[in-house]
């Protein structure tokens, strides 16, 4: 299989690099090419073999050449070359990260642990665009993937605390100057244990409001949050919570809808995401099942027992960033009712979120 990588260099990209050399999947491609948007001639990546230099990754020529192209580049690059490839007979598969294809009918959500009898049906109908899920929905149907797969779930309420690298590098950037201007607004204060709290409040305040870097995000993240992401719907929802329900039955492939809807909210953590849901059941079951089910789910789930040492030490960003693990936890009945539960999912949104479905289905592909 001849498979080009563009987007390689950019933030998933590096990752998907970074996990495809863990793995050693470039040794089980017969040929992988390296494309770029800004570097043509210039050196691929190191991946272990001999790779030719950088191709143009606008040039259809090029990209015709290969069996499967796996992109990182970001949705207006697949909006600019995806349908001219097309229109040029290119019958390959298309492996991206962006969202632009996820909903089109010939496409399918890719997250393998959870829905590989999707991606098995639309191999075998001869389906070639395999899409990367939103962040959000990816981890919470990989913490969750048991009670859905179940069939246990009436509705999800889901609210969400996303990491700055949901918006890209430039936004983990300006994370860290902000968290950098709260702090230099105040450090001879807090190197004065007599300093007053509110003189230090009031200085941090004026920091945050007038201070704190907001050319990516357009608002202060450092020190505070953000109530919205991505774009404004006319119905009152974000673009990021209309995904919910739209991309986790598309995942699941559900004869009949699972409502999901919540409140999308940034945080200023690196690239962890977090949920809180509130899941309806369709009946009252005993905890001890529901924890069952739950750890069935794949071999990612790190269960975290609803106790508070272990949830404030191992449920964290801190603790699960860097890793596969999906760490599901504060899992307990509702005063509402038996059916109703709460659970606290949490996943590094560049791995599972991101680069590690798509690694996954291209090696589907190779293996097939
Ligand atoms: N599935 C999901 O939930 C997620 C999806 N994404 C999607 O992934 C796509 C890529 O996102 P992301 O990786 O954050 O994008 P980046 O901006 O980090 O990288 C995209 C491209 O920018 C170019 N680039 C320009 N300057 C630099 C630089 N200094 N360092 C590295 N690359 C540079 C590179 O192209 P070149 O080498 O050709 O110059 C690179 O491939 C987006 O479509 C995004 O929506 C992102 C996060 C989560
Ligand atoms: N919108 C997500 C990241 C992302 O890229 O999502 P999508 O792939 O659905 O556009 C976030 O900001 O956290």
């Amino acid at each position: 299989m001849r498979v080009g990588f563009v987007g390689w260099r950019g933030m998933v990209g590096s990752v998907l690099m970074q996990r495809m050399r863990e793995e050693n999947d470039f040794a089980v491609i017969d040929e992988p090419v390296f494309f770029t948007t800004s570097n043509v001639g210039g050196a691929a990546p190191d991946v272990g073999r001999d790779v030719p230099p950088l191709k143009d990754a606008r040039n259809i020529d090029e990209l015709k050449a290969m069996d499967a192209i796996v992109t990182c580049q970001g949705g207006d690059y697949t909006t600019e070359v995806y349908a001219k490839l097309r229109d040029a007979g290119w019958k390959g598969y298309w492996i991206d990260a962006a969202s632009t294809l996820r909903m089109e009918d010939n496409a399918i959500i890719v997250l393998d642990p959870v829905n590989r009898d999707v991606i098995d049906a639309g191999l075998a109908n001869g389906v070639k665009d395999f899409i990367g899920g939103n962040c959000t929905n990816s981890i919470m149907l990989m913490g969750m993937g048991g009670l859905f797969r179940a069939g246990l779930v009436e509705w999800v309420s889901s609210m969400t605390y996303q990491a700055a690298s949901g918006g890209g590098a430039n936004h983990m950037r300006e994370l860290l100057k902000g968290m950098g201007v709260v702090h230099g607004a105040v450090a001879e204060e807090l190197a004065t244990p007599s300093s007053a709290i509110l003189d230090i409040d009031r200085k941090v305040a004026a920091a945050i409001r007038e201070d704190v870097p907001t050319e990516f995000f357009g608002a202060p993240l450092a020190g505070g949050l953000i109530p919205w992401i991505d774009k404004q719907l006319d119905n009152g929802q974000s673009k990021e919570e209309w995904k919910g329900q739209a991309e986790v039955n598309k995942i699941l492939g559900t004869d009949a809808t699972i409502p999901v809807d919540g409140l999308c909210v940034r945080i200023g953590a690196m690239r962890c995401h977090s949920l809180a849901l509130t899941v309806k059941l369709k009946r009252d079951l005993p905890l001890d099942e529901i924890e069952s089910i739950i750890k069935s789910g794949n071999d990612w789930v790190k269960w975290v027992p609803n106790d508070r040492e272990i949830s404030v030490k191992e449920l964290t960003p801190a603790a699960i960033t860097g890793s596969l693990q999906v760490g599901v936890g504060r899992v307990r009945k509702l005063n509402m009712g038996g059916e109703y539960l709460s659970a606290f999912v949490i996943g590094d949104q560049l791995l599972w979120g991101a680069a590690e479905p798509l690694r996954r289905m291209l090696r589907i592909l190779i293996e097939r």
